[in-house]
This record gives structure tokens, C-alpha cells and sequence, in this order.
């Protein structure tokens, strides 16, 4: 995009570097974590495995550079978690939220594979997990489907809107 590279000459030209934050993906197992995070970098979606371990990739978006963990969700992989979380010790969400050190953090729920008829849709799920409860912290639910890319974006774009209201 010409706009986007003229943009970029200014930034290198003023020196200033991207702004990098990390993002960090958990859910269950079979979720579609590595497939929106895939989606998310422009790759192929088709053969994805379960994840065994890690994966980590770096997007550029509103000028900032987001560093997005995906972590596997497998019950054997979930305790490994908390070290990915500076020595947090959970294992779900409600935990997670519950957390010292990540008081404040914003949070988005992705509320994918809306393209499946037997998906959930995202008020029964934001209901289900209390999001109405949390007064702490910004949250937002998203609805996607990370194999078409619907509303992967939009959940991205309040992802970084969050943290550059939270930087002000
Ligand atoms: N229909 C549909 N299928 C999806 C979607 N997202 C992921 N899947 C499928 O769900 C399965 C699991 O996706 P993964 O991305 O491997 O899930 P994961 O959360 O990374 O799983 P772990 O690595 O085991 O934690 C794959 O067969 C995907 O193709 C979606 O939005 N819609
Ligand atoms: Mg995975």
C-alpha cells in the first residue's frame, strides 16, 4: 500500500522503532489457536497439527509490532502454560483473570468457528464465562471463524486500540 510505505519512510526517517507487545493465544485444545494465528500472518490454514509445544510469530500492525504466542491447549501441554505467563499458576481462564500479575491486561475472547452451524454464538459464551463481571479490565468478545478470517481483524484491531489507549 503506497500510504503504508510512505508512512514507514517518515517513521524510520523521525527513528522511532515499532513499539512491540506480546499477545499471548490460550484456549482448549481444537480451539483454532494456530489457524487464527496463521490466518492472522497470511499462511496456508489447510494442514495444521495439534501443537506440541510453542509457536510464535510477529505481525506489523497500527505501527506497533505484535509478537502473538500460540501455546498448545492439550491437558498434558496446559501446565506449561504458567511459563509463558511469568510464573503464573493457571490452568483456566477465571484463573488467569484472577491473577496479580496480569491485573489490568486487557482481554479479547475470540468466539471462533461461527462458520459451523453448531458454533456457540458469542453472547451465550461472553454469559457463560461472566465477561459482565470483570470491572478491572477492558474485554471484548469477538466472533470469528479463523478459517475464513471473519472478524479476525476486527478482534485485532481492538486488541491494538487497547493497548494504545492503556499507553496514553
Ligand atoms: N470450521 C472451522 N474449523 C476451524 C476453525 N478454526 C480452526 N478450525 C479447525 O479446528 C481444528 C483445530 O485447529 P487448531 O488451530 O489446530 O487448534 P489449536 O487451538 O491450535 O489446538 P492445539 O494446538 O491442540 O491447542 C483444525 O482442524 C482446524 O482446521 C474455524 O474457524 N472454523
Ligand atoms: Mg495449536
Amino acid at each position: 500500500m503506497p500510504c503504508r510505505g510512505l508512512l514507514s519512510v517518515i517513521e524510520k526517517l523521525k527513528g522511532s522503532t515499532d513499539q512491540e507487545v506480546r499477545i499471548v493465544l490460550l484456549g482448549l485444545d481444537n480451539a483454532g489457536k494456530t489457524t487464527l494465528l496463521k490466518n492472522l500472518a497470511s499462511e496456508d490454514v489447510s494442514t495444521i497439527t495439534p501443537t506440541q509445544g510453542f509457536n510464535i510469530k510477529s505481525v506489523a500492525s497500527h505501527g506497533m509490532k505484535l509478537n502473538v504466542w500460540d501455546i498448545g491447549g492439550q491437558r498434558k501441554i496446559r501446565p506449561f502454560w504458567k511459563k509463558y505467563l511469568e510464573n503464573t499458576d493457571l490452568l483456566e481462564l477465571s484463573e488467569l483473570i484472577d491473577e496479580e500479575n496480569l491485573k489490568g491486561v486487557p482481554v479479547l475472547i475470540f468466539a471462533n468457528k461461527q462458520d459451523l452451524a453448531t458454533a456457540s454464538p458469542a453472547s451465550e459464551i461472553a454469559e457463560g464465562l461472566n465477561l459482565h463481571t470483570y470491572r478491572d479490565r477492558e474485554w471484548q468478545i469477538q466472533a470469528c471463524s479463523a478459517v475464513s478470517g471473519e472478524g479476525v481483524q476486527d478482534g485485532m484491531n481492538w486488541i491494538c486500540n487497547n493497548i494504545v489507549n492503556k499507553k496514553k
